[in-house]
């Protein structure tokens, strides 16, 4: 985890303002349906988000584990498997080449867009790297089909993107077990963005890396996705990765988009109580105060409790949350939330910490 805040580096402020969209993720629902001796049961793990990510944009999702972060980027990539089923809602992405309905096109059509258009570094994603096959291997295996490149140009492309990505060819050579966890992940975002994705799904990719290598990772992620001007989709839980990484920034909690803006305007003003809860629990040089614990657990995805699925553990719970679920609403310029109080006063959220 990195522990201290730094303001965004030069290269994210004077980045030109993007507005061309990319994705588009609409009133999406997805719920895992199991049975369990005869009773049906229901995890609604994607309840009604809805996003837009533009082009050359990092977009994070952040919220606490079991928020569903991994079960809406999974959908997002059309790379869900039963129990998981989409509900409701839709995922389009406007590719160069043309618009994309995830849930609309067949097998085919779906395994033609992946890697040359869209990509996804799976959380635990190292294990994609076979560890009795050379790492060359991988390269083959994932990217040949989809580049138009074969042979010793193959090869030559792929040496080329290693040394862009700060890696030494020779790890074509290598077997998995021949590298360290950071050249590993390296080895997977390599493999990810070899054929220049327009969109590149990251879900927790530096979890694993101590805090060095993670910062070493982070920043090729940053590089790569600059020069590709690539869109990148980055899930974790870490809100300082967060603040160091993306320009805007969705929180998840309970199956639920909860707030949604610009990363350092949501750091800045969170709206939402969650958000504040979350940013206020970061440790900061210098600041010797006791952090206080959110009091409560998550609710229960098979049952959430009604009105806002925050509102159990909210300081600032008035009637109505117990009763209407929040609409997510943007309260300031690009800034979002789904919260009852913060609709009705915005500086409310500044009392909870
Ligand atoms: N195969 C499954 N069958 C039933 N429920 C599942 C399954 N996989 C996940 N879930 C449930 O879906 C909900 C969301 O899980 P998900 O993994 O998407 O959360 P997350 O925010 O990504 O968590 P983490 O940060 O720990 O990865 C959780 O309640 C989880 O228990």
């Amino acid at each position: 985890m990195i522990t201290e805040l730094r303001p965004m580096p030069p290269s994210f402020e004077m980045r030109a303002p993007q507005t061309t969209l990319l994705l588009e993720v609409d009133r999406l629902k997805a719920y895992y349906k199991t049975q369990l001796f005869g009773v049906d049961r229901e995890v609604r793990a994607v309840d009604d988000v809805s996003l837009k990510v533009s082009r050359n944009e990092i977009y994070g999702l952040a919220g606490e584990s079991s928020s569903g972060k991994s079960s809406l980027i999974k959908t997002i990539a059309g790379a869900i498997r039963p129990p998981l089923r989409v509900i409701e809602g839709s995922v389009r992405f406007n590719f160069k080449d043309g618009e994309r309905d995830i849930y609309k096109l067949s097998p085919q059509e779906l395994s033609a867009i992946r890697w040359s258009h869209l990509s996804y570094i799976m959380q635990g994603s190292m294990s994609v790297l076979n560890p009795v096959r050379r790492i060359k291997h991988a390269f083959v295996d994932f990217a040949l089909p989809h580049v138009n490149v074969k042979g010793a140009d193959f090869t030559n492309l792929v040496e080329r993107h290693l040394k862009r990505v700060h890696l030494d060819p020779a790890v074509l050579q290598a077997y998995p077990h021949e590298l360290s966890g950071g050249m590993r992940q390296r080895v997977t975002i390599a493999l990810a963005t070899v054929c220049g994705p327009e969109f590149i799904i990251a879900d927790e990719p530096t979890t694993a890396l101590d805090v060095i290598v993670q910062k070493g990772v982070l920043l090729m992620l940053r590089e790569i996705q600059q020069e590709l001007k690539s869109s990148v989709l980055f899930v974790t839980h870490d809100m300082a990765v967060h603040a160091n990484l993306t320009d805007r920034l969705g929180i998840m909690y309970a199956g639920r988009l909860v707030e949604e803006g610009r990363t350092r305007d949501l750091f800045k003003k969170p709206l939402h109580p969650y958000t504040a809860h979350l940013i206020s629990s970061l440790p900061r040089i210098g600041d010797e105060a006791p952090k206080k614990g959110l009091e409560g657990t998550p609710p229960s995805l098979a049952n959430p409790p009604p009105g806002c699925r925050f509102h159990p553990r909210c300081p600032l719970a008035i009637d109505i949350c117990r009763r209407e679920a929040p609409p997510m609403v943007e309260i300031l310029p690009g800034h979002r939330a789904a919260c009852h109080v913060a609709q009705a006063d915005p500086t409310r959220v500044e009392t909870v910490t």
